[in-house]
């Protein structure tokens, strides 16, 4: 099994692939404050979970957008699985070009998704990513990222409007049955998830503006499943997307050794 791992800033998604195909898939919590042993406690415990044990695993890859842990989760591999996990950099073989200011400061995760997008979709792709933060990546034809919007992310957006509030109070993220609220938790889940929704209908029209058309629109992280349902454009969402991203690099880089 390889074991494929998204380190975001909310929580860590951990997939193990056997022969091609996602065995399971599982999300634990970024905690900057854990040690190498913790996190090998905690990983050996799923994985115990899903009966799959340390020596069936011949592989791992990162990807890491929270540097403080990386190289504690890839002790952590080391220690319970004895595998030296690859790290998603542009170095590895991602069969995607990087056509921004400056390549290395696009992040891993965006990275991967673009990878996935190239690997498993039609081109030109628009790769939305709701996690922590939102981010769309453009993908063009030849599979090169083009460029990436970045906005605060659903839950922190929610989040500061509370906090910044006295009368407003947390809500269920659920779509209300009309846009026009007619109280204050119908208001706030309007503008919530079918701001969100309107926010990616209207950024897919900007980037195809000037990407050119896209044949695969394509979304995943945390806060997906409840914004793209509600958009006007056709959204495909892969909650794997990422995954599946570093499992075609993996192999990649397996088959060029
Ligand atoms: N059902 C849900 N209700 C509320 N918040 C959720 C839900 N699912 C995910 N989230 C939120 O989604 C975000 C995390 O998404 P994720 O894709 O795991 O992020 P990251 O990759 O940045 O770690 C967080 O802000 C988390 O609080
Ligand atoms: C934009 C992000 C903070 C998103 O993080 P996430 O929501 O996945 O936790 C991350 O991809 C990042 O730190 N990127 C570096 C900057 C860039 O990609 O341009
Ligand atoms: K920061």
């Amino acid at each position: 099994m390889v074991l494929t791992i998204d380190i975001g800033n909310t929580n860590i998604v951990l997939g193990g692939y056997e022969n091609g195909a996602l065995g399971f898939c599982t999300r634990i919590s970024t905690d900057k404050s854990l040690e190498a042993d913790q996190y090998a406690l905690e990983l050996s415990g799923i994985l115990n979970l899903y009966k799959v044990a340390g020596e069936n695993i011949e592989g791992a890859i990162i990807s890491s957008v929270v540097p403080q842990i990386t190289d504690t989760v890839a002790r952590a591999l080391r220690m319970f699985a004895g595998v030296e996990p690859l790290k998603l950099t542009q170095e590895l073989p991602t069969g995607v070009g990087v056509n921004i200011d400056t390549p290395s400061e696009l992040g891993a995760d965006l990275l991967a998704g673009a990878i996935a997008a190239k690997a498993l979709y039609p081109l030109p792709a628009i790769v939305i990513d709701m996690g922590t933060a939102t981010k769309i990546t453009a993908v063009d034809e030849q599979g090169t990222v083009q460029g990436v919007s970045i906005m605060p992310g659903v839950f922190i957006s929610l989040d500061a409007l509370v906090n910044g509030t006295s009368l407003l109070k947390g809500i269920a993220t659920n779509a209300p049955v009309r846009a026009i609220g007619k109280n204050t938790v119908e208001s706030m889940q309007s503008g919530v998830v079918f701001g969100a929704a309107s926010m990616l209908d209207g950024m897919v029209e900007r980037f195809e503006a000037e990407l050119g058309p896209a044949k695969t629109l394509v979304a995943t992280g945390g806060a997906a499943g409840i914004v793209v349902p509600h958009c006007r454009h056709s959204v495909q969402y892969v909650p794997t997307l990422i995954l599946d991203g570093l499992y075609a690099v993996y192999c990649r880089t397996h088959a060029a050794l």
